[in-house]
């Protein structure tokens, strides 16, 4: 009987559907029709030579990426899904396959370790099976101090892991739950409960001591030159661990092998050793994936993955299921949009009633075969093998779809295998090889969860996307502007790499996955070139305001309500779409303004990394997001304060935009006040009026505030006199 119940359910959410469907046709034909106003008026001026025609081509090839964009979203919107799952329904415990669970960390200061820990800790707190759970920490950058306290984290969760079965804890990141201010569930008020949660409270005080003193006593430097360091952490039972305490999941500690001659591939390349190490230890049919500071909060996680990985009818197909990245920093303003709403909430859903959304860097439990390649077993030719996977013999046989290592009989590693595993954790172990273009997780871009998935999804894989209320991973989303605008860059820059490779979704992709799946995956390669409309529209509608060039048509023109019905009818979508997800006029305002300062920024910046890169003028880099918390930054964050202790690089372009705005604002409105307007330009007096209006905090940074966190008055200077040359040397383009 239990077998006929499904594993999961998939809900199309028609309405939604249809509403979109609706919109997408009317917004279609009012862009048409703005459209062909444009092009109308562009020929009969170039015939007349009446008017200057540079920044009409502007604003009109402006509008034409936009819309284009635009029209490349409406994927997303086409069949959005979501999903539930019945873990209750799974099969016996011996018949879930074995999970090799994968963490990344890169730098002790930058990733503090007792949060590293805390996420090791929680994964080996997963609620499965503990024979078929293993653990591994790859430490990129080779730090003593990480391995050290991986010992202490093993020590700390053997008090840890028996405390979460007796009393079936919900919360198993032992930092986030005994911050929280009660306990998670049911009755516990037992005295034995408390004497033991009393105890384990005290065990993660000395856990956490432990963890300071070694960071006090080792150096945390980053080395860029070291051997491959591979330890399973089996420490003997110290004092009086009673033996029904020392279940435990196998922790493996992996630094893979460094030479500053060799390219390292960061984040790709630090997975891709732990495949392969992971696969002469474990070999663990499934793999999940998370960053240093995704702890696993539902311990229930893996079930839920099964529920797809299980379910005979999709998983031939599945390589991965996709939880969403949440984070428990953001607070409810989050004036940075740090939770990434539309992205987790619309766009991936969207995503899901297709083929499937991306591989999201985090919290994905993915089918190893789907990773090596075109692997199938009928592939025995050994030398061809070793081609595509490497010199390993070991290893190849790991690829054998049953392979299962025997390696923990005695306990530690063999010094033959650990040979094997140095082999193929060294930093030449790649060369020659598939590895990061066909195999594993890709080299291509810096963005390799993106390209990664793109990948699969072109060989005909599929993904489901899987988004329960209890956040089944969280961990820290950007809590101030410069991280949040570094960290964009580096996305943007890695999503450009593919849409200006031979990649490019949209040539690449139609002919291997759904045309609707493709136009996705555009989306989101394409949308860093909004910076382009974005700065266009910024500036040059401004300009012609202040020279008194009209671009846009009069309110006595019909084609006026086409122009405030496309505005209109893309911000009450926007708008819908936000309230639907929980969000309110505050969340509206606040990713207008996040998307206008991100696109004339880090859209940019990114842009343009991207195109040095491919052209051979810079090296690719992976500068880490910060996951330590500044406490005068974390203040200013509390009080919904933006941040502008940033890079001027970052502030001076927005600045610059906004004095050009409200220039153009005042000199406007004193044109009208006047009579000194032939035309009425009320659509580009609404222009800079919307843009000082969305960006009102950035003013309050330049002119009110005087705190740490304001915008200092020498880059307000800079910012000023760069408006005022484009000011001016525009009007003198515009009049000569
Ligand atoms: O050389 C490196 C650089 C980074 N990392 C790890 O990669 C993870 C992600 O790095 P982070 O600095 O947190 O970058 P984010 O921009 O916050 O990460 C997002 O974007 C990345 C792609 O740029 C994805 O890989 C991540 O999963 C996704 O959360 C972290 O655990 C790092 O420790 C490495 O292991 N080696
Ligand atoms: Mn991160």
């Amino acid at each position: 009987m239990q077998n006929s119940l499904p594993l999961h359910l998939c809900h199309v959410q028609k309405s939604c559907a249809i509403m979109n469907r609706l919109h997408t046709l009317l917004h279609s034909i009012a862009l048409t029709a703005l459209i062909y106003y444009r092009a109308s008026i562009l020929i009969q001026s170039i015939k007349n030579r009446d008017t200057p025609i540079l920044p009409w081509l502007l604003v009109f090839a402006s509008e034409l990426i936009l819309s284009f964009i635009w029209l490349l979203n409406q994927a997303y919107r086409w069949r959005p899904v979501s999903r539930v799952v019945f873990p209750e329904r799974l099969p016996e415990d011996k018949e879930l396959p074995a999970i090799d669970v994968f963490i990344c960390t890169v730098d002790p200061e930058k990733e503090p370790t007792v949060d590293v820990m805390n996420t090791v800790i929680s994964a080996m707190a997963l609620d499965y099976p503990v024979d078929k759970l293993y653990v591994y920490l790859s430490d990129d950058g080779g730090s003593s101090v990480t391995l050290q306290a991986m010992r202490e984290a093993w020590r700390f969760a053997k008090w840890w892991l028996p405390f979460c079965r007796t009393y079936g804890i919900k919360t198993r990141c032992p930092k986030a739950y005994f911050s929280e201010e009660e306990d998670d569930h049911g009755d516990f008020r037992s005295s034995e409960f408390i004497t033991d949660k009393t105890m384990v409270k005290e065990k993660y005080e000395v856990f956490k001591r432990r963890l300071m003193r070694i960071r006090e006593n080792t150096s945390m430097v980053i080395s860029r030159d070291h051997s491959p360091v591979v330890e399973v952490i089996n420490d003997k039972p110290i004092g009086t661990v009673r033996e029904d305490h020392a279940e435990m999941p196998v922790l493996v500690y992996v630094s893979r092998e460094k030479r500053p001659s060799h390219p390292y591939h960061f984040k790709a390349g630090a997975l891709n050793v732990l495949l392969r190490v992971s696969g002469l230890i474990s070999n663990s049919p499934c793999i999940l994936v998370l960053d240093c500071d995704m702890y696993c909060n539902d311990a229930t996680s893996a079930r839920q993955a099964m529920c797809f990985h299980l379910d005979s009818k999709i998983s031939p197909s599945l390589a991965f299921v996709q939880f969403p990245q949440k984070f428990y920093n953001i607070n409810a303003t989050d004036i940075y949009d740090g939770q990434l709403r539309s992205l987790f909430k619309i766009q991936w859903q969207g995503f899901d009633g297709l083929e499937g959304p991306p591989v999201s860097g985090t919290g994905f439990y993915m089918k190893r075969m789907a990773l090596y390649g075109s692997f199938t077993p009928k592939d025995v030719d050994i030398m061809k093998l070793k081609l595509s996977y490497g010199i390993s013999n070991e290893f190849i046989k790991s690829l054998g779809r049953n392979y299962k290592p025997n390696v923990f009989n005695g306990g530690d590693l063999s010094s033959q295998l650990l040979k094997e595993i140095e082999l193929i954790a060294s930093c030449a172990y790649e060369n020659q090889t598939k590895w990061g273009e066909k195999v594993g997780f890709l080299y291509l871009s810096v963005l390799e969860d993106y390209f990664t998935g793109f990948n699969l999804h072109c060989k005909g894989w599929t993904s489901v996307y899987c988004d329960p209320v209890r956040p089944a991973f969280l961990g820290t989303g950007a809590t101030n502007l410069n991280d949040l605008l570094v960290q964009g860059t580096r996305w943007v820059s890695g999503l450009v790499e593919v849409a200006i490779s031979r990649f490019c979704p949209l040539i690449y992709g139609p002919f291997r996955m759904s045309f609707l799946e493709s136009m996705c995956y555009a989306e989101l390669a394409f949308y860093p070139f909004y910076c382009l409309p974005i700065w266009c529209l910024a500036t040059i509608p401004q300009l012609c305001l202040v020279n008194g060039i009209p671009l846009y048509p009069e309110v006595s023109n019909s084609f006026f309500a086409i122009f405030t019905f496309v505005f209109l009818s893309s911000h009450l979508k926007h708008f819908q779409e936000v309230l639907l997800t929980g969000g309110s006029i505050q969340t509206y305002i606040i990713e207008q303004r996040i998307w206008m300062i991100k696109s004339v920024t880090c859209h940019f910046y990114g842009t343009l990394d991207a195109i040095m890169k491919k052209t051979g003028m810079r090296e690719a880099s992976f500068l880490p997001t910060n996951k330590a918390v500044d406490d005068e930054q974390a203040l200013r964050y509390q009080k919904g304060k933006l941040d502008f202790q940033a890079s001027t690089m970052f502030l001076a372009p927005m600045i610059s935009l906004l004095i050009i705005n409200i220039t153009s604002l005042v000199v406007g409105v004193v044109r009208v006040v006047t009579g000194n307007s032939s035309h009425d330009m009320i659509i580009q007096l609404f222009l800079p009026f919307f843009v000082i209006t969305v960006n009102y905090p950035i003013i309050e940074g330049m002119l009110l505030r005087k705190d740490k966190g304001r915008i200092l008055p020498s880059v307000t200077l800079l910012s000023s006199v760069f408006a005022i040359i484009f000011l001016s040397l525009g009007s003198w383009v515009l009049i000569y």
